[in-house]
């Protein structure tokens, strides 16, 4: 069974077609590379598959059943982490942790004993009892990532995961993505940072102007259209040549008196 099925999916928003007919099936223990340009429309479809953007048409399938028609009961099985996280700068790091996680149907108990930990290994336990307004942009994120899997969710959203984080850091977390897949979880992984997603993508699927304009493993994907590194072929596919010109012209106006 497919862990997510989406069929003809489109959504616009006023005149603007943001996605133009997507259809993907994706297998568990994948890491899918989500990638496309400034405004594609990848959190657009992330956002529908999270049950927080209506209005589509087309039909997306989660575990088999349609996201319409279950009770959003889906989401206890899901993690978010968005590119642009809000969290609720007067809580504790505690405080937070232990109301997600309460969200997501654990007990009290069980939130603060797994958030601890999970603090403690990405060392930042130091501040569990301070207030978020209090931690540096990585801190926030080690905490949202956290706080995205601490229901040991099936499938992960990752959004611009590693946004903030030092080089140890990425290095483990990627390490954690990595076994998590291999524990069968399916990883939704969206970012502009080709090289990682390079490498730990399983499928590559690049979205272009609201259309998928590739979908496959790394080497299938520069074997079927150029050769290069990612950065290269998402440049090639999504048309941007001009980068010299515009890099130029950019430094003109900036002499100009
Ligand atoms: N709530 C909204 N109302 C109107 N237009 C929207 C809304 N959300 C997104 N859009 C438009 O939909 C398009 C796709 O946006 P989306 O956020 O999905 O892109 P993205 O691929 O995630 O981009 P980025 O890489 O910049 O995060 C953009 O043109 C954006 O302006």
């Amino acid at each position: 069974m497919n862990v997510i099925e989406i069929k003809d999916l489109r959504m616009n928003y006023g005149q603007k077609e943001v996605l133009k007919g997507i259809n993907l099936n994706i297998d568990r223990g994948n890491i899918i590379g989500y990638i496309g340009s400034n405004g594609a429309g990848k959190s657009t479809t992330i956002k529908i598959l999270l049950g927080l953007v209506k209005g589509y048409s087309g039909s997306v399938y989660i575990f088999g059943n349609d996201i319409e028609d279950i009770n959003n009961k889906y989401k206890n099985k899901i993690g978010y982490v968005p590119e642009v996280a809000k969290v609720y700068e007067s809580l504790t790091a505690r405080e937070y942790l232990t109301f997600i996680g309460q969200v997501y149907g654990l007990s009290y108990e069980k939130s603060d004993k797994k958030a601890r930990r999970l603090m403690e290994i990405l060392k930042i336990e130091h501040a569990y009892e301070s207030r978020l307004s209090s931690f540096s942009k990585g801190m926030k994120q080690k905490v949202v990532i956290i706080s995205s899997m601490l229901h040991n969710p099936d499938i992960l959203f990752l959004d611009e995961p590693l946004s903030g984080l030092d080089a140890n850091s990425v290095l483990l977390i990627k390490e954690i993505l990595h076994k998590l897949k291999q524990e069968g979880k399916t990883i939704f992984y969206s970012s502009h940072i080709m090289e990682v997603v390079e490498k730990i993508s399983d499928r590559i699927i690049l979205l272009d102007k609201g259309n998928i304009v590739a979908d496959g493993n790394f080497e299938q994907i520069k074997n079927t259209n150029f050769e290069g590194s990612l950065e290269e072929i998402f440049n090639q596919l999504t048309g941007f040549e001009e980068h010299s010109n515009l890099s130029d012209e950019f430094i003109k106006v900036l002499k100009e008196v």
